[in-house]
């Protein structure tokens, strides 16, 4: 394994009333939040909430209608040094097919005045040492993703942007960038990372940046994602119909399941009283915790473009 230089800090990804218009659809819109160094921040919504074309304002490959983004202060592009400043994987399969990893990155490292011996680390440190020779043509989507980010570090960045880098890795493959996005963002780095998988992203990120239909939905930690579900329990009794109406009540939903209640908005304990005051026998009261994907999927109901409906509901 290769190792990088000694900790830099990195740099504050700000987005400021962001918003950029593709004729009549708007794909990000009045976005505004700031990325900070030193730990990674994911990013996350449903398909087309606008992820990709953020991280694209951000790299100055496109330009806002309005607002701005600015890295360390400053457009991406007016940086001295671009390729110091940020490293970058947007697709994975941008590379041209006929040559060889090393020779790829040695075509950017010469250009950027940048060491033969800094492209062998970096093929190194993304495990491509071996097949560092072999035409990119043979590379598996795992392979590419790999070499998409030994492009992104190349020049030793302070700041990371990557968009789904964990898309086509096997779970050695997505343990192991798991690993290097932390490691790289315990140095001090910045580390941004897209992803349209909440509990992955749980497993990565400190901070999630939540957006659908080019909008903000939630900008938290990771570990305050969960308080945003409300409480869910199982509830099982002979009368049914009546507690039902009860609780119709209270600010709950009811959803009716074959054998049982599932309500939604009021505690076990609540529910238990309710009933008891009633006298309602209750056979089952049973919480039952949302799953992270489930909270996000909840959070991102109202965005989703091309979901699918079922019974009327997203
Ligand atoms: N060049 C473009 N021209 C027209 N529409 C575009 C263009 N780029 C993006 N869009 C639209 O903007 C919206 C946001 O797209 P974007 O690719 O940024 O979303 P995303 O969150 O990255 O989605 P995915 O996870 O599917 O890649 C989508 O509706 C998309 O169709």
């Amino acid at each position: 394994m290769g190792y990088l230089p000694a900790p830099t800090l990195g740099a504050v990804i700000e987005a400021s009333r962001l918003t950029k218009r593709y004729g009549e659809k708007t794909a990000v819109s009045d976005l505004t939040f700031t990325v900070r160094p030193g730990t990674v921040t994911g990013f996350l919504g449903p398909n087309g909430a606008g992820k990709s074309t953020t991280m694209r304002l951000i790299l100055g490959l496109d330009a806002p209608n309005e607002g701005s983004v600015t890295v360390n202060g400053k457009p991406y592009a007016k940086h001295a040094a671009p390729l110091h400043e940020v490293g970058a994987v947007l697709e994975a399969r941008a590379i041209h097919t006929g040559r060889s990893a090393r020779n790829h990155l040695l075509g950017l490292a010469t250009t950027t005045g940048i060491s033969a011996k800094r492209v062998d680390e970096v093929l190194d440190l993304v495990g491509l040492t071996e097949v560092a020779n072999k035409r990119t043509r043979g590379f598996s989507l795992g392979m590419w993703q790999r070499l998409g980010i030994a492009t992104a570090l190349l020049g030793d960045p302070h700041t990371l942007v990557l968009d789904e880098p964990v898309n086509g890795l096997d779970p050695e493959g997505i343990l192991w960038i798991r690993t290097l996005l932390k490691s790289l963002a315990d140095e001090g780095r910045t580390v941004f990372v897209s992803s349209h998988l909440m509990s992955e992203m749980a497993l990565t990120a400190e901070q999630v940046i939540i957006i659908g239909k080019g909008k903000l939905i939630a900008d938290m930690p990771v570990a305050e994602v969960m308080t945003q579900s409300r409480p869910v329990v199982k509830v099982r009794s002979p009368r049914t119909a009546e507690l039902t109406a009860l609780l119709h009540q209270q600010d709950v939903t009811v959803a009716v399941a074959a054998d049982s209640l599932e309500v939604t908005g009021l505690s076990s304990d609540d529910i238990g009283l309710l009933a008891a005051e009633h006298g309602i026998p209750l056979f089952e009261l049973t919480p039952v915790h949302a799953s992270l994907e489930e909270v996000f999927m909840a959070l991102t109901r109202d965005s989703i473009e091309y979901g699918i409906t079922v019974g009327g509901r997203r």
